[in-house]
């Protein structure tokens, strides 16, 4: 299996908080991994680690074959990577256009530091969310099902090889997530390694190659999405709650 991007038995520990407690995830280049797990299991602490948002207390992050554990994440977002948040975060006095343009300057790639250039790719990004009908609108505007899709355009304008998705159907219509599970798929076709975070463990079914689940900060399953689920111990992490399993 080649691995774009890998925990390798990583601990985040926010004094006696054990958000993550050594846990190992690899994303196979090209595959759509959906991570799922119960409130506060630790899925968006495992997201922050490997776009270095925090740092590990103990364990290495890995992308494409090299240690990142210390690397400041703009050098990380430089090589490909990219993320989108669980909440909206974006500004309202700008076009969405304008939004996308400023996650492209963040990178500050050097094929993209030309106006046009970086026109043209922001573009591009919102055709691949097909919403480029948007471009000249201010983001509240717009229903918030597309607001989700401008956040991910924007994370696909430097044209990232990994793109960590934070609960990007939260919030949505059934309609809104069925179009975005589409879209999800085209951008799998175009050979984007993704990890998608999301507590509807019957929505990733239908789209994850891999699935894994943690629990209170560790890995209980990972593996084929319809065995991992059917699996008496994950069931059981996902009754009581909403999350419950068919
Ligand atoms: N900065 C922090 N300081 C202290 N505790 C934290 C911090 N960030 C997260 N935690 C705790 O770590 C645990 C895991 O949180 P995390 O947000 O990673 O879970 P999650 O699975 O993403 O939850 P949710 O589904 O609710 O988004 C929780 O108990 C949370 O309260």
């Amino acid at each position: 299996m080649t691995a774009i991007l890998a925990l390798e038995e990583v601990k985040v520990h926010f004094g006696g908080v054990k958000a993550v407690d050594g846990v190992s995830l690899s994303l196979r280049q090209g595959a759509l991994h959906a991570l799922v797990g119960p409130n506060g299991s630790g899925k968006t602490t495992a997201v922050n680690l490997m776009s270095r948002l925090v740092d590990p207390t103990a364990g290495r992050v890995l992308f494409d074959g090299t240690d990142v554990t210390r690397v400041p994440r703009h050098r990380l977002y430089r090589r490909g990577l990219a993320r989108t948040f669980q909440g909206i975060r974006l500004l309202d006095d700008l076009t969405v256009r304008e939004n996308v343009l400023a996650g492209l300057d963040a990178l500050d790639l050097p094929d993209a530091r030309k106006a046009s250039q970086r026109r043209d790719r922001a573009d591009a990004a919102l055709a691949r969310m097909e919403i480029l009908d948007t471009a000249g609108l201010e983001p509240s505007a717009l229903p918030y099902g597309v607001q989700r899709r401008v956040e991910i355009a924007r994370a696909l304008a430097g044209d990232p090889r990994v793109l960590l998705l934070d609960e990007p159907v939260a919030g949505m219509s059934a309609g809104e997530r069925r179009d975005i599970a589409e879209v999800l798929h085209r951008l799998k076709g175009d050979g984007l390694t993704m990890l998608l975070i999301e507590h509807d463990l019957q929505f990733v079914l239908g789209l994850a190659d891999h699935l894994s689940v943690l629990n209170f900060g560790t890995l209980l399953a990972s593996g084929e999405p319809q065995t991992t689920a059917a699996l008496p111990a994950v069931r059981e992490a996902f009754l009581g709650g909403e999350h419950v399993a068919a």
